[in-house]
Formats: C-alpha cells, structure tokens, sequence
C-alpha cells in the first residue's frame, strides 16, 4: 500500500537574516495525524522554522509544501485559510475580551462573507449558521475544560488559563495543521499536565496534526510521534523520541556534557 503522502514538508529551507544564517538547508516532513516536535538549544531556528511555515518568514531559499501544494510564497492569511493554525510563544490574546469572544474571534472566517451572511439572514440561513457555530464553539469550550470562565474578561485569568484559551482560539478556525509555540512556556507542573493531555487529546480524538516547538524535554519525549532536532540552523537529528534521545551528535549538541559524564566514570562525581 501507498503510503500518504505528508501534510507539511519543508524542502531544504535556508533563511538568512544580513549576515546570519538562522536556518541551513533545514528538510523535514510532518505525517498527516502526528504530533512532531522541533526541539534544540536557544537560537537553534526552531521560531524561524515555524514562521517559514505560518508564512511570517520566506525562506531565502527552499519551499513548503502543506498539504500537496507549494505555499512558499502564500500570505500568511491565506495559509491560516487553508488550514495551517497558530498559537504563539507570547500570548496573543485580546485581554479586555471575554474568553467567549476571544474564541469566537478567530471563526470569523468560517462564516460566510458580510454581504452573504446579510442577504442569507433575511432569508433564514443565517440562524442555522449561526447555531452550528455556536455549538462548534461550546464544543471547544467543554474539551479545553474552560466553561467556567467563558464570561470572564480574558487578561484577568491565570496564566495557565490564558495559555489554553489561546489554544482554543487556535483550534476554533479548525486547522489542518496546528503549530505550537512553546505551549507549556511558563506554566507550573499541573499545568503542564494538563496541556500535554490536551494536545494528546486534540491529537487522537480530533485528528488534529500538531508541529510543536517545546523546551520542556519531558514532555516532548512524552507526547511525540517524531521529533526533529536543530542546532545552530542546520537539521542534526530528526526519528522517534527513542532514537533521537540516542543519537550521540544529540547528545552532544543538545545535552551538552552528556559525552563528558559517560567518559569520566573514573572521576569522582562533583555536581
Ligand atoms: N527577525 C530576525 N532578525 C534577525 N535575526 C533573527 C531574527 N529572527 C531570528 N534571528 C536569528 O536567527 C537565529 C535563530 O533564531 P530562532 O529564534 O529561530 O531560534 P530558536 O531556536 O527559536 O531560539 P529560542 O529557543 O531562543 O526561541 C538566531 O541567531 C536569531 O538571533
């Protein structure tokens, strides 16, 4: 059997910014229905890869392919439309809104245009769109666990809360593909819990593919199909949690003295 071609590839991506070059020929694939993190040291590209991907950076050189068609030159909105959605590493909500109208902002697009939306509500359309929408909505609402504060005024909640009504924002324009800055940035232990079983759940209930960058090892190794690790820009490593955990140049680059530790077992230890 043919196996399915992939959701999103990024085929040999370099981007450079004057005289530093932030990505290198950087090529990877994410499976259609997999959680696939990017993970490496601080300046490793791992921002600049995603934002070659949501359109906010081209690539200086390389494509994108999402979902059999080359969006390298694509707008950032018109990638949102097809299906390609976002949260970011800071939060990126409208504080003085409602939880509710957070969410509902980013449907807009679903709905039809103004001037339909107009003419189909005089002809009795516009409700049952409305409704749906609506129900799509709370549905969102229940499995993020958020009913609690759909009311309250979204800059007055924790940050932990804040961080999964951005997720539901995200998830309410119903992408293909969802990229995940830095989901657990900040959060207290529980927390991250709680978000790690909400992307699994995203993952395998909703069948949403996730591209995540997190700092959090644990986690990533956890809750991944596959993970990609870069170093300074350039692609050093990319399998199974287990095979990248076991990759010596990973361990090198990304744990740092991991080699040192297994050498020095005649030294006595000093941590
Ligand atoms: N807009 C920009 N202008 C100039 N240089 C940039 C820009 N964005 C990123 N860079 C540079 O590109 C390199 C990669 O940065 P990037 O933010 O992608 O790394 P990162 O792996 O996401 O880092 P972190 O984990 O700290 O978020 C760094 O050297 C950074 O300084």
């Amino acid at each position: 059997m043919e196996a399915e071609a992939p959701i999103l590839v990024a085929d040999r991506v370099s981007l450079r910014f004057g005289g530093v070059r932030a990505l290198t020929d950087v090529a990877f694939d994410v499976r259609r229905g997999e959680i696939f993190s990017i993970i490496g040291p601080n300046g490793a590209g791992k921002t600049s890869m995603v934002n070659c991907v949501s359109g906010r950076y081209r690539p200086t050189e390389g494509r994108i392919l999402f979902d059999g068609r080359d969006i390298t030159r694509t707008s950032t909105s018109r990638r949102a439309a097809l299906g390609i959605g976002r949260t970011f590493q800071n939060l990126a909500l409208f504080g003085h809104m409602t939880v509710l109208d957070n969410i509902m902002v980013g449907r807009h697009h679903l709905l039809r245009s103004g001037f339909v939306r107009g003419m189909a509500y005089w002809l009795g359309g516009a409700q049952r769109e409305e409704l749906t929408h609506r129900r799509e909505v709370e549905e969102i609402i229940d499995f993020l666990e958020i009913q609690h504060v759909r009311k309250a005024i979204a800059g007055t909640l924790s940050y932990g809360l804040r961080k999964r009504v951005e997720l539901a924002r995200a998830v309410a324009v119903k992408p293909k593909l969802i990229l995940l800055d830095e989901p657990m940035a900040g959060m207290n232990l529980e927390e991250k819990e709680d978000m790690a079983r909400f992307i699994v759940d995203l993952n395998e209930e909703w069948g949403m593919t996730v591209l995540m960058i997190e700092h959090d090892m644990g986690v990533v190794m956890d809750i991944s199909h596959r993970v990609m690790v870069l170093d300074f820009g350039k692609r050093i490593a990319a399998g199974t949690p287990a095979e990248v955990l076991a990759d010596p140049h990973v361990r090198r680059a990304y744990l740092g003295e991991a080699d040192e530790v297994v050498h020095d077992e005649s030294e006595p230890a000093t941590a």
